[in-house]
């Protein structure tokens, strides 16, 4: 008995001093974080248990207060603390941001990490995927889906699209009353995308909310953000517990089924009659459904439809960011949009709709959409997670650090911009923009966007037909404000009202 109770006794010990050197580690670790980061400087709100995340009332305090300090101090970089654990490193400057992009950082993993919230929806996918070999290989894969040959003849789903959302706002305006645009512009993007990626035509933009697929990516981007915002609700033993967290992964079981479904026919169809893809547009499902690696191997099913989903996160709300924004800026800046009309006169004549060859002449509309992506940064902020340690302004950051860049802040810093608060399409043909890390609204390097042509043509095609035919004038007793959510929002949605040009 006695021998038992010595064997407890010393096991105790033993336990206890196991955890005793493992709080000392995670001192000597904390006090080397504690030296790396005192010289960097900080944001004006912090708490020394709660950090910086939870004196934020909204992710756009993090943006203002980033952005107060840029002004005030001309900071390159940040660094700011969740809970008073772990810092996270905000870069805001082509400096600091090159020293991040430059070689290929992956993606931050993890508890907490911004894309791991993702992950049960998009698996996989480019946007989620940490990096390394995976990730080559399916980028590799999907580049050609991408290519000028099969972008070309989605300009005429961009016009079928822009004939069904202009009927739309033309309908909704007919009363004289201004008309709140953002979620009109967001179907429309959905609808674009599930027509080019998939065939899929559902009359989404009639029904909205009520087609089930629609108002599932709806709910979950919501509730991505909900849970991103929320350091309590990071593990998923929590999260999973609650309403939305159970109702999270009953709609992603949802879109998960319906791409699924399509997959599957779609394969099946292939494999009875191949010809039949040589013989009409193809779609990115033909793409990733025929595309092989150089070991002969194509995708499965699975990956497939990871990708499919990445498409329709990355692909739609980002490009509705990027239009409702244009349009309200060219209602906010008549003589900006009086040039557009010119120039789209000029190349359309009496044509309702845009050719492949018209995109390519757009020479003003393109500075307006730089303009426009600089102004309401459609993208405010990405995420990385170094893989190797990594130098910024002189300081050594430790493999695993958390950055996150800031495009939002790099977008506006008068140090870069003349008078960045003004809106001035002009400025981007005045002067070659000199460091490419002073405007990437698409990202920069190794993970820039895929989609950046794709995004760029059907933002030329909407906007186009949107001033061809109206004249747009914003509400003056709506006020508008900037959301930077995951993509920029407008905080309480975008009112303006839509003259026929005709009349
Ligand atoms: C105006 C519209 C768009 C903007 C501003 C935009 C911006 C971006 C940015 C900033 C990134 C880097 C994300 C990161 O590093 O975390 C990115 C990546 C990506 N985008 Fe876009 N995007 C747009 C439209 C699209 C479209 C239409 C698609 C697909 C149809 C798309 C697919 C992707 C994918 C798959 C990635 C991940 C690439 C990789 O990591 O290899 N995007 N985009």
């Amino acid at each position: 008995m006695v021998e038992v109770v010595s064997l407890v006794t010393a096991l105790l010990y033993g336990f206890v001093a196991v955890l005793l050197w493992k709080f000392i580690l995670v001192l000597i670790e904390y006090k080397h974080v504690l030296d790396v980061t005192r010289h960097i400087p900080k944001l004006k709100y912090h708490h020394p248990v709660w950090g910086d995340y939870f004196m934020m009332k909204e992710i756009g305090d993090y943006h203002k207060w980033l952005m107060e300090d840029v002004q005030r101090t001309g900071a390159k970089w940040h660094v700011l603390w969740v809970l008073f654990l772990y810092p996270v490193y905000s870069v805001e400057h082509p400096d600091t941001i090159k020293a991040i992009l430059k070689s290929s950082t992956s993606k931050t993993k993890g508890v907490g990490g911004a894309y791991t919230v993702l992950e049960p929806w998009l698996g996989n996918g480019l946007i989620t995927i940490f990096g390394g070999l995976k990730w080559e290989r399916n980028r590799r894969l999907l580049t050609p889906a991408f290519h000028f040959d099969i972008l070309r003849p989605y300009v005429t789903e961009y016009n079928q699209v822009a004939d069904i959302l202009l009927a739309k706002l033309a309908s909704a305006c007919k009363m004289g009353q201004s008309i709140e645009i953002c979620s009109h512009v967001t179907l429309a993007t959905l609808d674009t995308l599930l027509r080019c990626a998939l065939s899929y035509e559902g009359n989404v933009q009639d029904k909205g909310d009520d087609h089930p697929y629609v108002s599932a990516v709806k709910t979950l981007s919501i509730l991505v953000i909900e849970r991103f915002m929320n350091p309590f609700l990071y593990p998923d033993f929590v999260y999973y517990r609650t309403k939305n967290g159970k109702k999270f992964l009953e709609v992603c079981d949802y879109v998960h089924e319906f791409a699924m479904k399509i997959i599957g026919s779609r394969r099946q169809a292939l494999a009875e009659n191949p010809d039949q893809v040589r013989k009409r547009r193809l779609d990115f499902l033909d793409i990733l459904l025929t595309a092989r690696d150089e070991n002969g191997q194509g995708m499965t099913d699975e990956e497939i439809r990871q990708e499919v989903d990445t498409f329709m996160f990355a692909g739609h709300d980002t490009t509705s960011s990027a239009i409702y924004w244009g349009i309200y800026a060219l209602g906010k800046y008549p003589e900006v949009q009086e040039k557009v009309y010119e120039e789209i006169t000029a190349i359309m004549g009496e044509k309702t709709s845009l050719d492949w060859e018209d995109l390519q002449q757009l020479r003003y509309l393109n500075l307006v959409i730089k303009e426009n992506m600089r102004m309401f940064s459609t993208v405010p902020s990405i995420s990385r997670q170094l893989d190797v340690p990594t130098v910024v302004e002189g300081v050594e950051l430790p493999a695993g650090s958390r950055i996150d860049i800031h495009i939002d802040t790099v977008n506006h810093r008068s140090d870069i911009w003349q008078d960045p608060m003004e809106y001035r399409p002009e400025r981007f043909e005045e002067a070659n923009i000199e460091d490419p890390y002073s405007y990437i609204p698409f990202s920069i390097g190794s993970r820039n966007c895929i989609g950046k042509n794709f995004a760029l043509n059907e933002q030329r095609v909407v906007l186009a037909r949107i001033v061809q035919r109206f004249r747009i004038k914003v509400d003056p007793t709506h006020e508008v404000h900037r959301f930077p959510d995951l993509i920029m929002k407008a905080k309480t949605g975008i009112k303006l009202f839509l003259e026929e040009r005709t009349k």
